[in-house]
């Protein structure tokens, strides 16, 4: 369903989970579970499994992601993956900035803003991911904080550009730890993100940008969240790795 004509994505965030053989068992289950989705699903998977995902997934409605894209076009950068490697493989979408990666690879908003620009010139979907620590929320920064992590990730990028970003909103502790943000909350920073984006592109390229939250979104707890006005999708770790929890999370997806 379009919130004010938006695209509502439901994506899923494998992580470091599943060999490509385990891979096609569960895209197997997945095709079916969601070939009814009236919103877009799109799976992220390890580089591993990117060829089993898109050979699987041609002419059905599940699109393909992957989970990290390196930020120059190719050269001496030994085990990283281009934008280009991906597009030529039929990958559509990148996570970039997932809390993971800044946490243990050293990710920062200035390497998530180089990604951003490398995916986007290769032709690439960024999903760009923010939010912050439970520290910095007890501390009261989260929206400065999100607000500068946006801008930061979006610095140089056109607003022509602009229309293939998603932003997630990732508050971190609330990934794989089952303590999911309220509702209100995550409407709270999703309505942040939207209104920084507005600020640095105009109201219309904020009304259409699609904004989805993570962390701890199950078949339970999707419905409230994604009736919430500026939360038009969810990224998904563990739930999308049960064909049936994420196919629940879709269907809600489809209501909100
Ligand atoms: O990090 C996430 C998606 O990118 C969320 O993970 P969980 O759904 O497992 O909390």
């Amino acid at each position: 369903m379009d919130k004010q004509n938006r695209k509502a994505i439901i994506a899923g965030n494998w992580k470091m989970n599943k060999t490509a053989t385990e891979a096609k068992a569960l895209i197997s289950e997945l095709i079916p579970a969601v070939k009814d989705a009236g919103c877009e699903v799109v799976i992220c998977v390890p580089f591993t499994d990117l060829v089993t995902a898109v050979e699987m997934t041609k002419g059905t409605n599940i699109h393909v992601g992957a989970e990290n894209v390196h930020f120059e076009k190719s050269g001496a950068f030994t085990g990283e993956i281009s934008a280009d490697m991906l597009t030529d493989l039929g990958v559509e979408y990148v996570v970039i900035g997932h809390s993971e990666r800044r946490q243990y690879f050293a990710e920062t908003n200035e390497t998530v803003n180089k990604r951003t620009k490398a995916a986007l010139a290769g032709g690439l979907k960024p999903i760009i991911c923010v939010g912050e620590s439970l520290d910095q929320r007890e501390q009261g920064v989260t929206e400065e904080l999100v607000r500068m992590q946006v801008k930061i990730a979006l610095n140089g990028v056109t607003a022509d550009e602009l229309k293939n970003v998603v932003i997630a909103y990732e508050p971190i502790w609330a990934i794989g730890t089952g303590k999911t943000a309220t509702a209100d909350q995550a409407e709270e920073v999703c309505a942040a993100i939207r209104k920084v984006v507005g600020e640095l592109y105009g109201e219309d390229a904020a009304k259409a940008l699609t904004v989805q939250y993570g962390g701890s979104m199950n078949p339970k707890n999707a419905e409230e969240l994604l009736s919430k006005p500026d939360v038009d999708g969810g990224l998904i770790g563990g739930a999308s790795l049960k064909a049936d929890q994420f196919a629940v999370i879709v269907d809600a997806a489809t209501k909100g």
